[in-house]
């Protein structure tokens, strides 16, 4: 870093290499899923909170939506309550669900707000309640009862075009509301797609704790169309918790999004290097 700070000419042609992405990506929005080691290490979450604060200062409109399954499970487990999952969707029932609104509503979302409020930022945190923005419906998998797991039914962006507008930043913890006003538990990764569809974003960003999509040597695929990414499905190379992902990339996609990326998010500002370099980080997901 200190190098780097001695370096005039470098910091120039740095700042030089962002120009062209801040001119395309202004006023648009850009969704990113918050996750992994970026979340729980401080110093990364530190750097996240600049990279987001970065971006709308520059004039994007990045919308945050954060996970949280390793802090409801440990909360689950210093009260005693078992959890169990089916398909990386965590089995929720009513007292579970308690825990989740808690966890993920109450500190997690708090702790993301304040960390991009220090970074200068002005974050507003919402779950999918606030102002009707998620709606929810029972996820059915298989015949499998998941109790109050959910998927997104409808979008309703009002409130995240308000707080846009009003130079905020949204912070959307993933609780959806069913149609007697009861709380849903959504995976993470699947609101941020159908946010991501809705708001027609310029680009859906998951943060991972993977270098991105990994052929069947172990090698980072730097870009995939989904022709191929049916492929490496079809063949096993794609499985487990990357399913989810891929699976809402390319909804996402489909639905008009420009571009899907599964990023590293061990990487030390990683969201940044992805929107202002001309190398970016993980793997494009592109139609
Ligand atoms: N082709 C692949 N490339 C990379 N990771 C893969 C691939 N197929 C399956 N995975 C698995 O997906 C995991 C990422 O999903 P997950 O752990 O659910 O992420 P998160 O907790 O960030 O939502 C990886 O750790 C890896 O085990
Ligand atoms: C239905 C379901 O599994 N919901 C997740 C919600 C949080 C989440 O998605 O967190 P990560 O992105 O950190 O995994 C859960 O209960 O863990």
């Amino acid at each position: 870093m200190s190098s780097m700070h001695n370096d005039p000419h470098l910091q120039a042609h740095i700042l030089v290499e962002a120009l062209p992405y801040m001119q395309r990506f202004h006023g648009r929005t850009i969704v990113i899923k918050y996750g992994g080691n970026a979340m729980t290490e401080t110093h990364l979450q530190e750097q996240f909170a600049y990279d987001v604060t970065l971006m709308k200062q520059v004039g994007m409109n990045p919308v945050v939506v954060h996970g949280g399954g390793p802090q409801i499970g440990a909360m689950l487990g210093r009260l005693g309550v078992q959890t169990h999952f089916v398909d990386g969707m965590r089995v929720t029932d009513a007292a579970t669900m308690e825990v989740v609104e808690m966890v993920l509503g109450g500190r997690v979302n708090k702790e993301i707000v304040q960390a991009i409020n220090r970074a200068g930022g002005r974050a507003v945190g919402l779950t999918g309640k606030d102002g009707g923005l998620l709606h929810a419906r029972p996820l059915r998998r298989n015949g499998v009862d998941l109790g109050l797991v959910g998927e997104v039914a409808r979008v309703n962006p009002d409130v995240i075009r308000l707080l846009d507008q009003g130079e905020f930043i949204p912070v959307v913890a993933p609780i959806g509301v069913g149609t007697q006003g009861e709380s849903y538990n959504i995976n993470a990764d699947l609101v941020a797609g159908a946010l991501a569809a809705t708001l027609k974003a310029e680009k859906l960003i998951l943060m991972t704790n993977v270098a991105g999509v990994l052929d069947q040597d172990g090698r980072l695929r730097t870009h995939l169309e989904a022709a191929e990414v049916a492929r490496m499905v079809a063949d096993g190379h794609i499985y487990g918790g990357m399913l989810p992902k891929i699976q809402c990339c390319l909804d996402a996609v489909a639905a008009g999004v420009h571009a899907a990326h599964i990023i590293d998010g061990r990487v030390p500002h990683a969201l940044l290097l992805e929107i202002f370099t001309d190398a970016g980080v993980g793997t494009l997901i592109s139609d």
